[in-house]
């Protein structure tokens, strides 16, 4: 038998409603994808080719029209509860400090509030954000608040960890901290991650494993490869590598046509 995976979805494909009124559109179609315990997979794809609608399929907050999803193993049902997501945007909530917002999970899973502020300033300590527990959203920047919404996924030690483009909002010197940093964390841990992005060369630099999803519609995986690159990784000094210049061309051979297609898709909206 193969080894169990951490996060499996099988043949899945998503068919929504089309916007344009009757019909509809086939987002994603006969999409394999598995990631084993301990690894990090990244995604990476056409803008709009459908690789948030895959990672709410693992996060189980949206059911396939078609296909398997299994959690070590065991078909999901609802939501994942072994899996720990980080959205796109800003997820915090504005009315609670850093240290209650890290604390919002646990809180809702009825831990006791003075350990799961214990916890909570320890993950904090842990991000670069010790002394900023008081701190309210709108009193950090950017980066920080990635930090918290960081903090906030890790502190209930999901097997799984779901991130799409996390950092895509920052600025390219904190982007590569921040990088370093969830690297950082995940080598001492080695949690399953499902990182969804845009950015080849973040994809590489992070990763165990890229896969290359095709335009849509119906988008599926049309290419992976293996990321043979030494660890630790710092994110920055990693692209100068002559096998990151190889993997990049090999892939970006393949990512092309679908970022064409992609973008003539748009333009034409
Ligand atoms: N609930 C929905 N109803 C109708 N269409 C949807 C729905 N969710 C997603 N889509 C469509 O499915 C396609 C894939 O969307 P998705 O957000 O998964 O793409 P993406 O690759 O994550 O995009 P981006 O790179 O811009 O984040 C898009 O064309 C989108 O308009």
């Amino acid at each position: 038998m193969a080894k169990m995976k951490a996060l499996s979805l099988d043949n899945i494909s998503c068919v929504f409603p089309s916007r344009h009124g009757g019909g509809s559109y086939t987002a994603v179609k006969d999409a394999t994808i598995h990631v084993a315990p301990g690894e990090f997979v990244s995604v990476v794809g056409p803008t709009g080719c459908g690789k948030s609608t895959l990672l709410n399929v693992g996060a189980g907050l949206l059911a396939p029209t078609s296909g398997e999803v299994r959690v070590f193993g065991e078909p999901l049902q609802g939501v994942n509860h072994r899996a720990g997501y980080m959205f796109q945007g800003e997820a915090l909530m504005p009315w609670r400090t850093a240290l209650d917002n890290v604390t919002a999970g646990l809180e809702f899973a009825g831990e006791n509030k003075k350990q799961a502020d214990e916890k909570a300033r320890e993950w904090l300590k842990r991000v670069g954000l010790g002394g900023f527990e008081d701190r309210y959203p709108h009193q950090m920047s950017g980066g920080m608040r990635k930090r918290v919404m960081l903090a906030q996924t890790l502190i209930r030690d999901p097997d799984i960890i779901l991130m799409d483009e996390p950092f895509s909002a920052l600025d390219i010197q904190t982007r590569q901290l921040m990088e370093n940093e969830v690297l950082e964390i995940w080598m001492a841990s080695r949690k399953a991650v499902l990182f969804i992005t845009h950015d080849l060369d973040e994809a590489i630099a992070m990763s165990d494993r890229v896969i290359v999803l095709a335009a849509g519609p119906g988008t599926h995986p049309i290419g992976e490869f293996d990321i043979d690159l030494p660890r630790p990784r710092d994110v920055a000094e990693i692209r100068n590598n002559t096998r990151f210049v190889e993997l990049h061309a090999a892939i970006w051979d393949v990512l092309r046509e679908e970022v064409l297609k992609g973008y003539e898709q748009q333009r034409r909206g």
